[in-house]
């Protein structure tokens, strides 16, 4: 299998769908009950785009991986790769369809007696591939990521993130059109995680390989992926652009989660802060995507008379687009403050009025 990328203009094809899939292990749960890893999950992932999977430890990332290649078999549903129900298939025939899908691993899972050409060189040594052609394509592969002057090196003399660049062209050697990165950069540094994610940019655009990020690191998702998919607890909690899932969560679990990664509300401890040294009401604000938006919103406040102070909060960017959000202190009588909250709302401004009184935030002091 090779290669494909999409034409421009076609309808996005389908690369990887979930149908109505479920995983249990049983006997794994507690005092013996069967443990739900994943449930009734239905999910498409397009050819040629980086998909990323989000969700705390446990929430069933890497079972969901799994089944992908087909190393798990669902309890319940189908999973479909390319043209392939794996659900359908032998393991013989699955093995194969293993073939098209390369991974990546936090760990590196590099041969430590093999050296960096070895190591790029063993899928297509196990493939058959020939050595003059093998050599050839190790080459092509090592100058792709960057390390063609350390191939004779072992892996223990590279650095964490040369050794996921080796990992990426190992992974890249028997040309597969779909990648997965299970928590590929979860043992790197903030700058050579930028580093990695920029080579798997690049594996995307220009080889097209579709790309699967599995992640519980909201920055290597808003930096890289295209959609993201949240899973909580075993279930999809919600599917969208990377945009829209981080500007404007749907359900309470995944503002949970962005919100906890993106730090953009007060947290309980903040706010309690914040109200002892001002005594108006305390509102969160999300920003739009929006010409005049921030002008829109002062001119409302002063429609209504109503004093506004940023005490919390900022704006930063994310696929181009603004996102963030202001917590205002408001001061007004209350009838006025009121009316600005009614207005903000109904022109379809996200408006938080923070709780007085706040649950204790278990991510506090984590
Ligand atoms: N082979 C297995 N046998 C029994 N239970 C399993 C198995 N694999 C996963 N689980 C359980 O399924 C649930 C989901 O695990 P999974 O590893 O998919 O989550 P995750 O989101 O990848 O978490 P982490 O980020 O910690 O790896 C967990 O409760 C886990 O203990």
């Amino acid at each position: 299998m090779s290669v494909g990328t999409q034409a421009a203009g076609a309808p996005p094809q389908v690369h990887v769908r979930f149908e109505h899939v479920g995983k249990t292990f049983p006997g794994k749960g507690r005092r013996g009950a069967p443990l739900v890893a994943l449930e009734d999950i239905s999910l498409e992932i397009s050819r040629g785009e980086v998909f990323g999977i989000i969700g705390y430890s446990g929430a069933g990332k890497s079972t969901l991986v799994r089944l992908i290649n087909g190393l798990e078999t669902p309890t319940s549903g189908r999973v479909h790769v390319g043209p392939h129900d794996l659900t359908a298939l032998s393991e013989r025939d699955r093995r194969e369809v293993r073939r098209d899908i390369g991974m990546i691993f936090q760990q590196f899972n590099l041969f430590r007696s093999r050296t960096v050409a070895g190591n790029v060189a063993y899928p297509l040594k196990v493939a058959g591939v020939r050595r003059p052609e093998r050599d050839r394509r190790v080459a092509r592969l090592l100058d792709f990521v960057g390390l063609l002057d350390r191939a004779h090196d072992h892996p223990e003399r590279l650095s964490g993130g040369q050794k996921q660049r080796v990992g990426i062209a190992r992974a890249l050697a028997t040309e597969p059109s779909l990648l997965l990165a299970d928590e590929a950069t979860s043992a790197l540094d903030p700058e050579t995680t930028g580093e990695v994610l920029a080579l798997l940019r690049r594996v995307n655009r220009d080889l097209g390989v579709t790309i699967v990020i599995i992640t519980h690191e909201l920055d290597v998702i808003r930096s890289t992926a295209d959609r993201v998919a949240v899973l909580d607890a075993g279930r999809l909690v919600e599917t969208g652009s990377v945009y829209d899932v981080f500007a404007r969560p749907r359900t309470e679990a995944a503002g949970r989660f962005v919100g906890t990664a993106l730090r953009d509300r007060p947290s309980p401890a903040t706010l309690a802060r914040l109200r002892r040294t001002h005594s108006g009401r305390l509102v969160t604000v999300r920003v739009r995507d929006q010409q005049g938006f921030q002008t829109r919103l002062a001119r409302t406040f002063l429609d209504h008379q109503v004093a506004a102070e940023i005490v919390f909060g900022g704006i930063s960017e994310l696929q181009e687009r603004p996102v963030g959000s202001l917590t205002f202190d408001l001061t007004g009588p209350g009838a006025a403050v009121d009316a600005v909250l009614a207005a903000l709302r109904s022109d379809g401004v996200d408006v938080i009025e923070e709780n007085p009184d706040p649950e204790p935030d278990p991510q506090e002091g984590a």
